[in-house]
């Protein structure tokens, strides 16, 4: 890939189940150090968007590339440079957090510690304890800690503030922070508005499979037509519910 080619680049990009177009036409251009907030209603295609970056799913029309290349062609290269935080994710029951850890490092085959990366999460106190018992809250922790193994190029995050409490919250927007930094550009799914305003440097929202608006939050308050105080959960509804208005679902 080129230095100056976007990371994420989708066109055209569709998936059809069905009656269901989940992802509609998509155009998505990630850059290189971009923090991207992909927002959307339930049930939006904001995760099926995610699969079929990573060749978990395979698109019905459009193109995909990432890093330049084309998941279906080399998904290893792509999941080689990739964090993933997925939607849906077992741990095995038995195993601890620092044994979930290891078994991806082993997997990348990358040096980092364990312990260092439970501790980045919050986590340093249940190292050895039984992932399987873990809360909801702690199995995103552990998740979002095998995502980070290996610093990838890109981390692709998919609800990433699901099930946290606030000072988890805060430490995944610290995370994010730090990742970016690093130089990782990042792509995340979220509901969590509030969160996504202070960590993304552009939104992308997502409405029944069709991308509504993408730019800065400014610049989607100004399409949205809210005030320049709108919080961006205003302008989240201002963008999707002119559609839901016109006979679209609404959840
Ligand atoms: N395997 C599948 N078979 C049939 N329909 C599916 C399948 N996966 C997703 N869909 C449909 O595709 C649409 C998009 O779903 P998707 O899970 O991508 O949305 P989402 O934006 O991630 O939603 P949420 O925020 O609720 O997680 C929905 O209408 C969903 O019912």
């Amino acid at each position: 890939m080129s230095s100056d080619a976007p990371v994420i680049e989708t066109n055209g990009l569709t998936k059809q189940y069905g009656d269901v177009r989940a992802v509609d036409s998509l155009d998505l251009a990630i850059e290189a150090g971009d923090v991207y907030g992909f927002l959307g209603p339930n049930g939006a295609g904001k995760s099926t968007t995610i699969g079929l970056l990573l060749d978990y799913l395979r698109p019905t029309a459009g193109t995909v590339r990432v890093f330049g290349t084309d998941p279906q062609r080399d998904p290893v290269e792509i999941h080689n440079r990739t964090g993933v935080l997925p939607d849906r994710f077992g741990l095995y029951e038995g195993r601890s957090a620092r044994q979930h850890v290891s078994f991806v490092t082993e997997t990348k085959r990358v040096d980092d510690d364990p312990e260092a990366l439970l501790d980045r999460v919050g986590l340093a106190d249940a190292i050895d304890d039984d992932a399987g018992e873990f809360s909801k809250g702690m199995e995103q922790r552990l998740a979002l800690a095998m995502a980070l193994v290996g610093d990838p190029d890109l981390l692709v995050l998919d609800e990433p503030f699901t099930g946290l409490d606030p000072h988890g919250v805060r430490r995944v927007r610290e995370i994010v922070h730090e990742e970016n930094e690093r130089g990782a550009t990042v792509f995340f799914s979220s509901h969590v508005l509030g969160q996504v305003e202070l960590v993304c440097d552009r939104v992308g929202v997502l409405h029944q499979g069709r991308l509504v608006a993408d730019g800065t939050v400014d610049e989607l308050r100004a399409a949205a037509g809210t005030d320049d105080d709108a919080v961006i959960e205003d302008v989240f509804v201002e963008l999707t519910d002119a559609r839901i208005d016109a006979g679209g679902e609404s959840q």
